[in-house]
């Protein structure tokens, strides 16, 4: 713990702030290899993300991985990086920047919303003594990881503690789990679905792509698999989906292990030498486009589709900072916050225009189906 610097590790009571920490898996500064060095030797020496013991691990990520890999996925990052940089930054500040606008318009207590990469930029520290700076003193941790896995949400949980661990004073802390069924996020990802058969046309199928996990972690207890699983399910129900018309699949294989099985490039090529033609892909396990979602399914498995014969794949957006995404999220915040001061505290006024806010969504969505 740290001494006495000068500058006391408190706020007063009477300027207690809430805040919400959003947390993402984080990407490289740069797409170039010294970059992915950097990153990639971070995120793949935690010990939830690589389950080999580490006197080994060490030998192989130090004189194989970090030698060969970087350079391969800098040339992936140089297809989706943008004015604004990496995808998966600026989608998750732009949620944030959503989210602290609609809180701040909903509790009337102050309320302070910071953005944390597990690995590399903006980092959980940097986000954790900014929060503390200013005066928050009850803190909600929301990874936007919609189901939990040990090597996401686990290592999150893990980093944060970690760091609080350390604080004299620490706040109090929540942090939401999983979020995999959650009515308004089932609801957000079935509604972007339809609004991109609307736009596009709708394909002879739909596939929920999911990241994957070594299958050793689901059969060693992780609920992941279940979770993608159960949030598909709940999804094609509610677009009123029968069986064969929607799929669940995992991507983004890692390393010499098995992984979740059906793999979504195997599938893909299958369906193509089948001759499928049209297909849409959704994936749910990622609310903020990044890498694997933008060059993974839209570039690579979308010409591996074309080219084993298959038709279009039309790749459904993540919810980014969709009005859907960021009512779902406030809602789950307002959820997770119950019962503390700073929350809840609305006026008359503020119920009403609310409620009325509320009315006008329903009627623009109703008008749009
Ligand atoms: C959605 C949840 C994710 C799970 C579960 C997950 C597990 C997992 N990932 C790796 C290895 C890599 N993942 C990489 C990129 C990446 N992964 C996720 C999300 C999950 N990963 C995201 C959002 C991203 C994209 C980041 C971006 O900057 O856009 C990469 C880096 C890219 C590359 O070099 O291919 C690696 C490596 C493992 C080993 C793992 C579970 C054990
Ligand atoms: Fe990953
Ligand atoms: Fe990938």
């Amino acid at each position: 713990m740290k001494r006495f610097s000068g500058r006391p590790d408190f706020q007063h009571d009477e300027t207690a702030r809430l805040g919400i920490l959003l947390t993402n898996l984080g990407t490289p500064d740069e797409p170039t290899a010294t970059a992915l060095r950097r990153y990639l030797g971070e995120f793949l020496w935690d010990p939830r993300v690589v389950e080999i013991p580490r006197p080994l691990w060490w030998l192989i990520l130090n004189g194989l991985v970090l030698r060969t890999r970087p350079a391969k996925s800098a040339e992936a990052y140089a297809r989706v990086w943008t004015d604004r940089g990496s995808p998966l930054l600026y989608h998750s500040r732009d949620i944030q920047t959503a989210l602290e606008k609609k809180l701040r318009s909903r509790f009337r207590g102050p309320v302070e919303v910071e953005l944390g990469m597990r690995y590399g930029n903006p980092s959980i520290e940097g986000a954790l003594e900014s929060l503390k700076e200013r005066g928050v003193r009850r803190l909600l941790v929301l990874p936007l990881y919609p189901q939990y896995a040990s090597s996401t949400t686990g290592s999150t949980f893990a980093k944060i503690t970690s760091i609080l661990s350390q604080w004299r004073w620490m706040p109090e802390f929540r942090m939401v789990n999983s979020y995999h069924d959650d009515a308004g996020y089932v609801q957000a990802v079935a509604n972007s679905i339809r609004e991109h058969w609307y736009r596009n046309g709708r394909g002879e199928r739909l596939l929920f792509s999911f990241h994957g996990i070594p299958r050793f972690t689901f059969l060693a207890g992780d609920p992941y698999h279940c979770y993608c699983h159960k949030t598909a399910r709940l999804v094609a129900h509610r677009l009123g989906l029968k069986d064969g018309e929607w799929f669940v699949t995992f991507q983004s294989r890692f390393g010499k292990a098995e992984w979740l099985k059906p793999y979504t490039d195997e599938t893909l090529e299958e369906w193509g030498r089948k001759g499928v033609g049209d297909i849409d892909v959704v994936c749910p396990g990622f609310p903020a486009d990044c890498l694997e979602t933008i060059d993974e399914i839209g570039f690579e498995n979308a010409e591996l589709f074309r080219e084993a014969g298959g038709g279009q794949l039309r790749y459904v957006p993540a919810l980014n900072d969709s009005e859907d995404h960021i009512h779902m999220l406030q809602e789950l915040v307002l959820r997770h916050t119950a019962g503390w001061p700073e929350v809840n505290k609305r006026s008359v006024e503020q119920a009403g225009q609310e409620a009325e806010e509320t009315l006008a969504r329903a009627r623009r969505l109703g008008a749009e189906r």
